[in-house]
């Protein structure tokens, strides 16, 4: 039996790291996906194996060493959503040490990890290879962490004992009851890789669409505005966990300023909210509540530039769209990764086309992307 499931990643409208700490943020997802292909194989098989595509990574270990690795843990299978104890991380660590994990790559280690305890917290020791391929960019900001955990859990999910799917059923679907336990399993994953998540970026890939999400609370929101973002990849690559830690770190040396800080994102998130739900009745108003947004999302990356995770491949971007009279903020943990662009509907072609050639000249990368689109979705391949 062989099932693959897609999970999308995510633009972070307003609000990142703010809802690290409790406050609103405001997230869509985007019409690009983290595919994962899991097939189980035959009892005497006896190996787990993980590919990699993005990366160039393939795995294989026996069944009998992750027991042995594991067993002391007592098994780590489990009905419910669990978190992975400092002692299992180190312990999952041994096993990906073992397949010499390239120096180079060490710090996409971490994804491994979630993989070997998602896989044994949900299937326990089955055999069965699992085949992983992303058309985002990975530790860019676009949520390809969240999407990978997203994905993995619908899989693995989609062939436990736990859930009760009917397999017959043809083509895509999207997941409706037991997208909720996808979406937890997803968050401990999401916990392996950053450490500290506050659960939008899993939330959004498992429900897509654009929600609200604050202190583990997610809510549905309903845009009436037609919203274009150009993204803009710095490629410089940068990493979650670390830029979470350092946020964290200036909030307990400075206290009082930062949840200032922290406050005015939020208020930020809750102003694009009532705008993008709001109904424009005109031309005009559209374009007065697409100027607004410009303006939030200035006030955004200056807030987040004050809470260090801005970067000079991020200014260049914020000096150029200026020019041409574009707000811009960076999406995701920052620090690198992509920048968003507000396309207002006055903006031609020409424009744009003319704005990406100048982006695209300093080595960066342009694209747009289908703004709200679906969740994570799942299909059974019925010719294996
Ligand atoms: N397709 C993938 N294949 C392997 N690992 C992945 C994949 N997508 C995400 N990951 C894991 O997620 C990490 C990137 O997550 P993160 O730093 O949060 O950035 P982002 O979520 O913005 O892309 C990678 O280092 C890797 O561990
Ligand atoms: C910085 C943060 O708000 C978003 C991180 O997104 P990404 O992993 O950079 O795509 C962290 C979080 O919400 O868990
Ligand atoms: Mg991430």
């Amino acid at each position: 039996m062989e099932v693959t499931a897609r999970a999308p990643g995510k633009i972070i409208l307003a609000g990142e790291h703010a809802v690290v700490h409790g406050c609103a943020a405001v997230a869509s997802s985007i019409d690009l996906y983290t595919s994962v292909s899991l097939r189980l194989r035959s009892e005497d098989e006896d190996t787990i194996k993980l590919l990699l595509n993005d990366i160039g990574l393939d795995f294989s270990w026996s069944i009998r060493r992750i027991k042995e690795v594991l067993s002391h843990l007592g098994s780590p299978f489990s009905l419910t959503p669990t978190p992975c104890s400092p002692e299992t991380v180190t312990s999952l660590a041994a096993l990906v040490e073992e397949q010499r994990f390239p120096e180079s790559k060490i710090g996409l280690a971490s994804g491994v990890y979630a993989f070997l305890w998602l896989y044994t917290s949900i299937l326990g020791f089955k055999p069965a290879t699992v085949v992983v391929s992303s058309e985002l960019p990975l530790g860019a900001g676009l949520g390809s962490s969240a999407a990978y955990c997203v994905a993995l859990s619908a899989a693995l999910l989609a062939l436990s004992a736990s859930v009760d799917l009917d397999k017959s059923q043809k083509g895509w679907f999207t997941l409706k009851a037991e997208a909720e336990l996808v979406n937890k399993w997803a968050f401990e994953g999401e916990k392996i890789i950053h450490g500290r998540p506050s659960g939008v970026d899993n939330s959004v890939s498992t429900f897509g669409n654009v929600i609200k999400f604050k202190s583990g609370v997610m809510t549905r929101i309903d845009s009436n505005m037609p919203l274009r973002m150009l993204i803009t990849n710095t490629k410089v690559g940068r990493d979650t966990k670390a830029l979470v830690a350092n946020v964290s770190a200036r909030k307990s040396r400075h206290p009082s300023v930062m949840c200032s800080v922290l406050n005015a994102i939020e208020a930020i998130s809750d102003e694009w909210c009532t705008i993008i739900q709001s109904h424009a009745v005109d031309d005009l108003c559209l374009s007065a509540n697409e100027e607004k947004l410009g303006e939030f999302m200035e006030m955004n990356q200056g807030l987040l530039f004050s809470i260090g995770v801005s970067h000079a491949s991020i200014e260049t971007i914020l000096q150029t769209t200026m020019k041409y009279k574009l707000a811009s903020k960076l999406t995701g943990a920052g620090g690198g990764g992509c920048v968003l662009t507000l396309l207002p509907t006055h903006v031609s072609g020409a424009v744009i086309d003319k704005l990406v050639e100048e982006l695209e000249s300093f080595g960066f990368q342009c694209f747009t992307a289908g703004i709200g689109g679906k969740g994570a979705q799942i299909s059974f391949d019925h010719s294996s």
